[in-house]
């Protein structure tokens, strides 16, 4: 891996608890994500990886603990205001408008984005749809350069449910990048992937850590495919953590190691 100049921290997970009923999903997670890295999150299936995200994503609300977000620390936070924070996340199962093009499912990540829409700008200054549509303009060349970015320009106009499952997560990740986060989360960004997708899509994933200077969280299960690519890992099993390092540090830690063979990964 390029060296490259990890930062300060950047997303706190301090203590947080998890319970769905009887079922402790997640048990006293506390780890932290450093700007410019690339953070996993690892663990078996039914782990708690899924219910992490969605803690930090806004979607749940776990009973005990607290995240901080570039120092603010935040209790109850829904996923509206975790977006317009500047955290994106793609989808297990993708989340895009199958019958819409590319660019108009990438357009969709711009929402957030744009102020106004054709109308209030033409009610706020009857001479000033020339300006919308400036600034619509301008969302399209983002997207256009997300979508050469991607190397997807030959699918521009396609209906993304025409598209194979590779290049439709890739249009996923595109949706997500649509909207500059500054953290991504990706979850299971590889799962159902042969294995030149797979290669594909850490190519991309490192290059946009790269190129956008964007921090990374990504949840899998098989520990293999994000190891190449990760700067540290957090491994969860059965809601709670178990190890937390490098790569390497995780790969010899001895529960770890029993984890995944008492398991089928
Ligand atoms: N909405 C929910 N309602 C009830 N139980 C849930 C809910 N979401 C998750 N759980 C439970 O919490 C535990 C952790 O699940 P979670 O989906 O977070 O694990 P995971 O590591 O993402 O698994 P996978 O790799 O299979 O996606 C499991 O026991 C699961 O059944």
């Amino acid at each position: 891996m390029t060296q490259k100049k990890i930062g300060d921290v950047v997303l706190n997970v301090q203590n947080i608890s998890l319970r769905f009923g009887g079922v402790k999903a997640l048990t006293d997670i506390s780890f932290d994500v450093r700007e410019h890295e690339v953070r996993a999150i690892i663990g078996p299936n039914g782990a708690g990886k899924s219910s992490m995200l969605n803690c930090i994503n806004g979607v749940y609300q776990p009973q005990e603990g607290s995240i901080s977000f570039r120092g603010r620390t935040f209790r109850h936070m829904n996923s509206r205001q975790v977006a317009e924070m500047g955290i994106a996340r793609t989808f297990q199962n993708l989340a895009l408008f199958k019958g819409m093009s590319v660019i108009d499912n990438l357009m969709t990540g711009r929402n957030l984005r744009i102020r106004s829409g054709l109308l209030a700008q033409a009610f706020r200054n009857p001479f000033g749809i020339g300006g919308a549509q400036k600034e619509e303009e301008a969302h399209r060349e983002f997207v256009e350069h997300i979508i050469d970015f991607l190397e997807i320009q030959a699918h521009r106009k396609t209906p993304v449910g025409q598209l194979p499952y590779g290049l439709q997560k890739r249009v996923d990740l595109g949706r997500a990048l649509a909207m500059e986060p500054q953290v991504l989360l990706l979850d299971e960004p590889m799962a159902g992937m042969n294995l030149e997708e797979k290669q594909d899509m850490s190519r991309f994933i490192l290059d946009v850590n790269d190129e956008f200077g964007t921090t990374i969280v990504l949840i899998e299960h098989d520990m293999g495919v994000v190891m190449d690519i990760s700067d540290r890992v957090v491994v969860l099993d059965y809601g709670k953590k178990i190890g937390d390092g490098t790569p390497d540090e995780v790969r010899s830690n001895e529960e770890v190691i029993s984890a995944y063979l008492g398991t089928s990964h």
